[in-house]
């Protein structure tokens, strides 16, 4: 099978696919200076992906979902959110996630903290690391946390330097960073702004969110020149909701800036309650497969991501909007 990635490798009888190992063969050999050798992938379907579902998803489904991505060589899982079951009712049952998976010494399982009731119950139920979620639109930030992106600085300030006391580190998220469902287009230089103050007070890595999936290669390219003014590109990762088809192609676009930590969510699920019409994630098994293929290694196996997918698809009885899943999947 020549120079067939590892990862997917192990999982697709080539026998079955004699196209697929043409087409990974080809890429392997394109040329990919400038391109990281190692990618972070940051696993967030079962917070991200969830979040915006309507029917309550049972907490022993959420929890062996988790452990399943926790077989698939994965460092990052964000499990939940510590935020208020009136806004968010699917993350009610964050204290009872975080205590029933199974946790690998070498993972970690990052939680949404908003303030800080939230990250004292996220310390309370055993939480290691802990993200704030800012964002680089006012109204948004209104919308979604309920106050000015100015208060929500100094109620993360406040997050951060309790984490830091107790040895937990924080992840920072700015949103709506290629555009925002109430305000349209936002300013690079906000992002920037926002992005930098986070980084200031300490957050380890930024994650930049296309909440709305509304980027471009050429929108990212211009906004990441802007931030990294700012921020050093090894505190950074890139975070997109594939609405308008473009996650992969603003994915690639960061990698090829030096950015080499990505979010994505297993079988793309997902959207925020908070902007409305935006679709799920980059689909953790279309991000695996894109990496491999480019020679970029992520640990990550692909078959038993594809296997994570296929469960929490048929739980929530819908069909996977993961490209690789839905061409090569078999059950
Ligand atoms: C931030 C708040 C809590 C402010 O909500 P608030 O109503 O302004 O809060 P408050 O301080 O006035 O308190 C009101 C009530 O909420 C409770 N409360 C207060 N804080 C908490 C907490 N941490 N956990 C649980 N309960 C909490 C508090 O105890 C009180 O309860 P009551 O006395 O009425 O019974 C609320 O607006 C909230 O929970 N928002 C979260 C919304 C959310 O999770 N959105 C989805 C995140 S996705 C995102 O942001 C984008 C991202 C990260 O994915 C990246 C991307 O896609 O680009």
């Amino acid at each position: 099978m020549g120079n067939i990635p590892t990862a997917v490798k192990h999982c697709l009888s080539y026998k079955d696919y004699p196209w697929l190992a043409d087409l990974l063969q080809e890429e392997q050999g394109a040329g990919k200076t400038g391109l990281p050798e190692y990618v972070k992938i940051v696993e967030v379907g079962p917070r991200d992906g969830l979040q915006n579902e309507k029917e309550i998803i049972p907490t022993r489904t959420k929890i062996h979902l988790i452990d399943l991505l926790s077989e698939s060589g994965l460092t990052v899982i964000e499990a939940t959110s510590f935020v208020s079951s009136k806004w968010v009712p699917q993350m009610a049952d964050h204290t009872d996630v975080l205590l029933g998976i199974k946790r690998h010494p070498h993972i970690q399982y990052p939680v949404l903290t908003p303030n800080m009731q939230g990250f004292q119950a996220a310390v309370a139920a055993g939480a290691t690391e802990v993200a704030v979620f800012g964002t680089a639109s006012e109204s948004f930030s209104r919308k979604n946390i309920n106050c000015s992106i100015e208060e929500s600085l100094q109620r993360f300030e406040e997050v951060i330097k309790s984490a830091k006391a107790v040895n937990i580190p924080v992840r920072g998220y700015v949103s709506c960073v290629l555009g925002c469902p109430y305000e349209k287009n936002i300013e690079p230089g906000k992002v920037a702004e926002v992005a930098k103050k986070l980084y200031s007070m300490g957050c380890y890595e930024i994650s930049l969110g296309d909440t709305i999936g509304v980027g471009t290669p050429g929108t990212m390219a211009t906004m990441l020149e802007c931030v990294l003014k700012e921020v050093p590109r090894e505190a950074l990762a890139v975070h997109c909701h594939d609405t308008y088809g473009q996650a992969l192609a603003n994915i690639l676009t960061a990698l090829q800036m030096g950015i080499s930590v990505v979010d994505s969510s297993v079988a793309g699920l997902g959207g925020c309650p908070y902007a409305e019409g935006a679709s799920g994630n980059v689909a953790t098994e279309d991000v695996v497969y894109m990496l491999t293929g480019l020679g970029i290694n992520t640990g990550v196996d692909l078959c038993k991501v594809m296997e994570a997918g296929n469960f929490i698809c048929e739980a929530l009885n819908r069909k996977t909007n993961s490209k690789v899943a839905q061409a090569c999947y078999k059950p």
